[in-house]
């Protein structure tokens, strides 16, 4: 019932970020790699980052910028500070946009994978936001980049078992674990380094809205697949030096498999005769993990040019901000479906698809269905999920 997103101030243009990655880690030196770093940027697609940790701290920091020394304890400190403090922003907005007050919030979910403390990030989210002390909190650590869709499938649960329940899902990345310097032997990380953005996304959930709430995606159902024998592909281990990163090339491969899986029994349970055109029928908010995933998924399931164009926007503008990413796509294809002023949210269908993926290698999904004004009035009457 509404949704909100924030970014960290420091911006850094994709076309550069060679240059200034090598020079703040001192690795001038690596010619190669540095090349090779290169080319790897131009082909993300990506435009600009946002960055939580500015080039004062990362001066300040050399263990911080080495590839593997003992740094932990700094960076957790950094996100100790910045993943509540991004969440924030971006809950303020999704409650503004919800049009209710931050004291009307029963649950709290949190997720992030750049942290690991107790009391937590949702703890101080709480504070920094003013909720309830009888909020009651659900703090998702290390979930991944499908973390948001983790978020989402608990906020449906909680917002359909417990009547009047209004869940606030906050989903808060910076890169303070996980930015490094390069090794010429972990170029899976490497790809990481020029991917990965921070950003925070939050949405406010709960079933049968009031008249004074306007719903616009409902959690239809949701699903979640581990794909055998792919433990060892994408891989993210927290040790003394940090999250390290593996990410082997057939990653985009397997993705697109499951995706296709998922999406069929999904979409089994629209009682559409024949089965609805996956491009013109159906909207899609997939996480933009990489070019070459969007690429490979497209393709797989053969959409037409275009379809995942929110996706790509999100990617272009912040690249992967891990869990809160498919958040920042929802609110990207509702601002232009509303600027084109179409029927939805869901630029403009009935039925949508929601898809995350990360270590496991694990895929999620989620059967959305963006509502109109009058089918978000019918559904005052009956039980659903709603974001709000
Ligand atoms: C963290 C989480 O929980 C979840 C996540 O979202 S994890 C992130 C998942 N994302 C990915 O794994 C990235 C997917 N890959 C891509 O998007 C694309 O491969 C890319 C944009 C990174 C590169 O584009 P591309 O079309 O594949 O470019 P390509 O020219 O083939 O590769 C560029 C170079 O990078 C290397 N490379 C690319 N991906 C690599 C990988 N995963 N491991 C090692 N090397 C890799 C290639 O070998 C190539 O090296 P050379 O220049 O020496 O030939």
């Amino acid at each position: 019932m509404g949704i909100g997103k924030a970014v960290p101030p420091h911006e850094f243009q994709q076309k550069s970020f060679s240059d200034y990655y090598f020079e703040i880690t001192n690795s001038n030196h690596m010619v190669d790699l540095k090349a090779k770093f290169a080319n790897i940027c131009e082909k993300t697609m990506i435009e600009k980052r946002h960055l939580y940790m500015s080039s004062e701290i990362l001066r300040a920091n050399p263990s911080i910028m080495a590839y593997n020394s003992p740094s932990l304890t700094r960076r957790q400190e950094l996100a100790d500070v910045g993943v509540p403090e991004l969440g924030a922003e971006a809950a303020r907005k999704a409650i503004s946009d919800w049009g209710k007050q931050a004291s009307d919030i029963t649950h709290l979910v949190a997720s992030t994978s750049s942290s690991g403390c107790m009391p937590g990030a949702d703890c101080e989210l709480a504070r920094l936001l003013g909720l309830k002390p009888s909020t009651k909190r659900f703090m998702l650590y290390q979930t991944g980049c499908h973390g948001g869709c983790t978020a989402l499938s608990l906020s449906k649960d909680l917002a359909e078992n417990n009547p009047g329940a209004r869940v606030l899902v906050v989903c808060s990345e910076v890169c303070t674990l996980s930015l490094r310097g390069p090794s010429e032997s972990n170029i899976g990380d490497l790809v990481g380094q020029a991917i990965l953005g921070d950003a925070a996304g939050a949405v406010v959930v709960g079933s049968n809205p009031t008249v004074d709430e306007h719903a616009m995606f409902e959690l239809v159902l949701t699903c979640q697949e581990t794909i055998p024998g792919t433990e060892d592909a994408l891989v993210s281990k927290l040790r003394e030096g940090g999250i390290l990163y593996t990410l082997h090339r057939d990653i985009p491969l397997h993705v697109s498999n499951s995706v296709e899986r998922l999406v069929k029994l999904l979409l089994q349970e629209i009682t559409m005769a024949p089965e609805p055109d996956l491009s013109e029928e159906v909207f899609w908010v997939v996480h933009p993990g990489g070019r070459g995933i969007l690429d490979r998924i497209e393709s797989k399931l053969e959409l037409r040019d275009g379809k995942l164009a929110a996706s790509r926007a999100v990617m272009r503008q912040y690249g992967n901000t891990r869990c809160s990413s498919v958040i920042l796509v929802m609110e990207e294809m509702r601002r232009r479906s509303e600027k084109h002023g179409l029927r939805t949210a869901g630029e403009g269908l009935d039925w949508g698809v929601l898809v995350g993926y990360g270590p496991g290698i694990t895929v999620e999904a989620i059967l959305l269905r963006a509502l109109s004004d009058k089918t978000a009035t019918k559904l005052n009457t009956q039980v659903g999920t709603l974001v709000t």
